[in-house]
């Protein structure tokens, strides 16, 4: 059996609060999901060697970092790790190359690569600004030469905690496509901490919710988004369905891009999409409408066939809502209708119905 990329088991008060979590991931991109306050950063910096857990261990792909029980805590420096913060934390009187090269002197001379730097240029777009310094470049730019760092000094694995949280949409939009490639292509295992929903879905492939100091729940990203018991637990992610796509064809006469999925066919109006393009697409729970017939005479574009697989609690003030689980051709799509619908349409396990969304609502991360 191979090894998980992470196996963190540990316990640690700090003051009132008591950090109690483990969990054992193999997902390349790891979120680390949770309310402020839940203990992310607590965790990060016991896999970074900041705390020092009072019991536990961590293990990145088989390598032991801290046992406690073997009296093993490795110092920082000897972790091979490589961070990424909110602030990019260049150094202001070095150009882009120094600061890049920076992480690079500390790998030892037998393990550097030679090619390592252009494959880092690459990957990040940031052959152009080699010669710029910190203060000429924007935020976006700042923070991938922060990613190109780290990358650099060869980590084990990296840390990003709210990497993008300081950026504006526009700059966060141009930097995910280099994170998403930074996750496919090279082999370095990533820790992703971040509050934002969007970004979790587009990113993580393994989901970790971080609740008061304890691991709520942890499985791949598409699970955790659509499981009905996390749904209405607070902090836990609001229940939506992540699905695989790909563009089929987009309509130019009314910019909107057909997408096959394992659930069925959606239309979506957003532009520049091009024809075998694969992304992820996610429906919210609350932005599904159900019928027991295929509506007609409606605006909706995207009606899918399915039946319902499974009923939650009731939730909500006063228990007024209720979220479902449809079975649309063998994939599973969360639904978030008051409770008042579901006695209406009289809605049982096995009932078959039809979900009703509309374009405007799918959403591509
Ligand atoms: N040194 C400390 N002494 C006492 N309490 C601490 C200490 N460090 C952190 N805490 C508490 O531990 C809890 C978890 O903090 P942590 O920063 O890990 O949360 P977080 O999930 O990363 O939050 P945010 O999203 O706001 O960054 C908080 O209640 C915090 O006040």
């Amino acid at each position: 059996m191979t090894e998980p990329v992470l196996d963190i088991a540990v316990r640690h008060k700090l003051g009132d609060f008591l950090l109690d979590a483990s969990f054992r991931s193999q997902g390349r991109l790891t979120a680390l999901f949770g309310a402020s306050g839940s203990g992310k950063t607590s965790l990060v910096n016991v896999i970074g060697g900041l705390i020092r857990p009072q019991s536990g261990h961590v293990r990145v792909e088989g390598e032991t970092l801290v046992d406690t029980a073997r009296g093993v805590v490795l110092p920082p420096h000897r972790r091979r790790l490589g961070y990424v913060f909110q602030e990019a934390r260049l150094f202001p009187h070095l150009t882009v190359r120094q600061n890049l090269l920076f992480g690079h002197w500390f790998v030892p001379r037998a393990l550097r690569k030679p090619a390592e730097l252009d494959m880092v240029l690459d990957l990040l777009g940031i052959g152009h600004l080699l010669k710029r310094r910190p203060g000429a470049l924007s935020g976006g730019e700042k923070q991938r030469v922060a990613i190109g760092r780290a990358l650099l000094a060869q980590p084990r694995l990296l840390l990003m905690d709210e990497p993008l949280a300081a950026l504006d949409e526009a700059r966060k939009a141009e930097i995910l496509p280099h994170i998403e490639r930074l996750r496919d292509e090279v082999g370095i295992p990533i820790v992703y901490v971040s509050h934002a929903l969007t970004e979790v879905a587009r990113l993580a492939t393994t989901v970790v919710v971080v609740e008061a100091g304890r691991v709520g729940a942890c499985g791949p990203t598409a699970e955790i988004l659509s499981r009905l018991d996390l749904a209405s637990r607070p902090g836990a992610p609001e229940a939506s369905t992540l699905l695989a796509a790909e563009v089929v064809d987009f309509d130019e006469a009314f910019g909107l891009a057909r997408l096959a999925t394992p659930a069925g066919e959606f239309a979506i109006a957003r532009g520049a999409l091009r024809a075998g393009q694969r992304l992820r697409v996610r429906i919210m729970a609350s932005d599904v409408m159900l019928g027991l017939a295929p509506p007609e005479g409606t605006s909706a574009l995207n009606i899918l066939p399915g039946r319902i697989a499974e009923i939650g609690e009731r939730s909500g003030e006063g228990g007024s809502t209720v979220h479902l689980r449809l079975d649309c051709a063998g994939e599973a799509l969360v639904v978030r209708l008051t409770a008042k619908s579901a006695a209406n349409l009289a809605l049982a396990v096995g009932k078959p119905v039809y979900a009703i969304v509309k374009s405007v609502s799918v959403e591509t991360p």
